[in-house]
């Protein structure tokens, strides 16, 4: 039996059957939806078979198209075909059968049809419903027209290149990705080429020769590191290939299009959480088959004229470099070694001089206190980059460092620390600058001056919660497009030496002469960049706006609650 369409073309209206009850399915690819809806026993006059179209559901279902602007009514669901992670046929196994009494249906014929679910916080899910039809033909109708409609969708991902880091945070990453990831990616019909990092810096290395033009994105399995090795390799050899000179701080990079996508395994996984709201492999798969798209900002550091390295999370001199730098030997610690080595940098509680200097991003539509976070398809990013990118187009792309004014503080800080992106993560769900935006060209600059132990537990304290830790006498954020630091004990060697061993080596040992009390390694922190140390201290940052792009989407505002989940509504097998 053949389908019947609507009037209007393409159209397709069935009835079919979820755990033996009616429903009226409808596809409607003009408005690229897909949505089914219980009937009362009593509308099927006579008939009770699935797969029939009856005239007169027909005629309700031309009304259908006025509740489709609602994501769910009482007892429908309507899926959007951007949110179908998967179609196949259904794989009936006659103990099921049996035991549903369907025996009646002689051959059952029934697809299956994954789609995301919204949980709470960010989570999603793969929702599933089988359609079970009375005739082959109609089954192999709607599977025709469901993949149809999923081919259509040109941005998903079809080959893939995944790196995976066994032994980032939890050393889970290849048993997260073989149980959560790959099924998912296989029902999605995604091939996916593996290596398994066997040493640090190998995906970086291997980034550079492998032929890209074969994969539509790459998918790093691990943390902020081996997200940060990934963007190395890519960033790396898109200049390469475009015979870009990474070593001019004043560069115009080349933006990268192939997408990377995170699958979180690791110990901060703030990449992942800042840009999809959450670190869960199963929703970071999702967003990936899917083919979401979020341009980002990295930011490049330089010593000089040497590049040093990007950013994406933080970039931090002060508290978090001696973070970073006193959980370097704990790794066996796992994730736990940055709350260790937390509380005890915590407890020393240094501050470091030097001079700071940038210029505002004055592109830009926001500020970091306004209270508007970076969501999925923001206002500000877009605007704002929109507004940069008309100014560099007046400047024909040269960036200019004279051309405009730069801010100088010189001063004592607790820390300093600059972000493109909010840094949210598990241990600070809303992030270091909570209103930094993900694509706008600019860096939230945060400079945490000299205080008190008990004002510097406060103002991290801050970080837990929904109060402003921004709301104090010795902290400050700037949003800006670059800016430079110098710390004070390195102005006065800081010459054109190429032998910089020996330029620090010269520095530390005037400075224990002047301050006999003090002790060498406190006189300067380091820079922890997205976990990593810098090798230098002075340096400069400059931000590139949306150089790379990733499977995500951003922070989708007001989530679903658990009640307009679908599965609580549908009987599902
Ligand atoms: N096979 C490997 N052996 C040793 N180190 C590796 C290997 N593969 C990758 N790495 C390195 O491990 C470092 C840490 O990895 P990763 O970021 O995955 O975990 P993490 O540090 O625990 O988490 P986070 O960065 O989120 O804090 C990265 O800098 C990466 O370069
Ligand atoms: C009394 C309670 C106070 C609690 C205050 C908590 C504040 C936490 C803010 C966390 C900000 C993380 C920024 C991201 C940094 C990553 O690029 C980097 C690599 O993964 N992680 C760290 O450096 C790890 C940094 C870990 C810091 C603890
Ligand atoms: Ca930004």
């Amino acid at each position: 039996m053949q389908p019947e369409y609507l009037p209007f073309p393409a159209l397709l209206c069935s009835v079919l059957s979820i755990s033996r009850q009616h429903y009226e399915v409808t596809l409607d690819p003009g408005r690229a939806l897909l949505s089914w809806r219980k009937l009362r026993p009593r509308s099927v006059k006579g008939r009770t078979r699935a797969g029939i179209c009856l005239t007169r559901v027909l005629h309700r279902a031309r009304g259908l198209a006025k509740s489709f602007s609602r994501q769910i009514t009482s007892g429908s669901v309507t899926v959007p075909l951007t949110e179908i992670v998967s179609v196949e046929e259904a794989e009936i196994d006659g103990k099921y059968c049996n035991s549903m009494k369907w025996q009646h249906m002689c051959k059952p014929h029934a697809f299956t049809v994954r789609y995301i679910k919204r949980m709470k916080k960010h989570r999603w899910r793969c929702g599933e419903v089988t359609f079970w039809c009375s005739e082959e033909q109609m089954c192999c109708h709607w599977l025709q027209a469901l993949n149809d409609a999923l081919n259509q969708q040109t941005h998903r991902p079809k080959h893939l290149l995944v790196y995976i880091n066994p032994y980032g945070g939890c050393k889970k990453g290849k048993q997260i990705y073989e149980k959560k990831v790959a099924p998912l990616f296989s029902a999605a019909g995604i091939a996916a080429d593996v290596v398994v990092t066997e040493y640090a810096n190998h995906a970086r290395d291997n980034l550079y020769d492998v032929n890209l033009e074969k994969y539509d994105g790459i998918v790093c399995v691990g943390g902020d590191g081996m997200f940060s090795e990934v963007l190395h390799g890519l960033i790396g050899r898109v200049q390469k290939d475009s015979h870009i000179d990474h070593n001019n701080p004043s560069a115009c990079l080349s933006r990268c299009s192939i997408r990377i996508g995170i699958v979180p395994a690791g110990s901060t996984d703030c990449v992942c959480y800042a840009t999809v709201g959450i670190n869960d492999p199963v929703t970071s798969a999702l967003h990936i088959i899917l083919g979401d798209c979020q341009p980002l900002d990295v930011c490049s550091i330089h010593h000089k004229k040497n590049f040093l390295k990007y950013s994406v999370s933080l970039l931090g001199y002060g508290f978090y470099g001696d973070v970073l730098k006193g959980s370097e030997n704990n790794r066996w610690l796992g994730p736990a070694r940055y709350d260790f080595s937390g509380f005890k940098t915590f407890l020393t509680h240094h501050w470091y001089e030097g001079t700071v200097s940038f210029q505002p991003a004055k592109w830009v539509i926001g500020s970091p206190r306004d209270n508007k976070p970076c969501t999925s398809g923001c206002h500000v990013c877009r605007q704002s980059s929109k507004q940069l990118q008309e100014l560099q187009k007046e400047q024909n792309c040269r960036f200019e460092h004279s051309e405009e004014e730069w801010t100088t503080i010189k001063g004592k800080f607790m820390a300093i620390n600059a972000v493109s992106l909010s840094c949210a993560c598990p241990r600070s769900p809303k992030g270091l600058s909570p209103a930094a935006h993900l694509a706008d060209g600019s860096a939230d600059l945060i400079l945490v001056r000299k205080c008190s132990r008990l004002n510097f537990l406060r103002h991290l304290i801050r970080h837990t919660s929904k109060k402003d830790q921004f709301e104090f006498p010795f902290v400050e954020v700037y949003r800006v497009k670059n800016f430079q630091f110098t710390p004070k004990h390195f102005e006065e060697y800081d010459t054109e030496s190429t032998d910089i061993g020996n330029v620090s080596k010269k520095n530390f040992a005037q400075i224990c002469t002047d301050h006999p009390s003090c002790v060498c390694s406190h006189v300067n922190s380091s820079w922890n960049c997205d976990g990593e140390t810098l090798d230098q201290t002075a340096i400069e940052m400059r931000v590139h706006c949306r150089l790379i792009h990733l499977f995500a989407r951003g922070i989708e505002d007001a989530p679903l609650t658990d009640d307009s989940n679908p599965s609580k509504i549908l009987p599902m097998e």
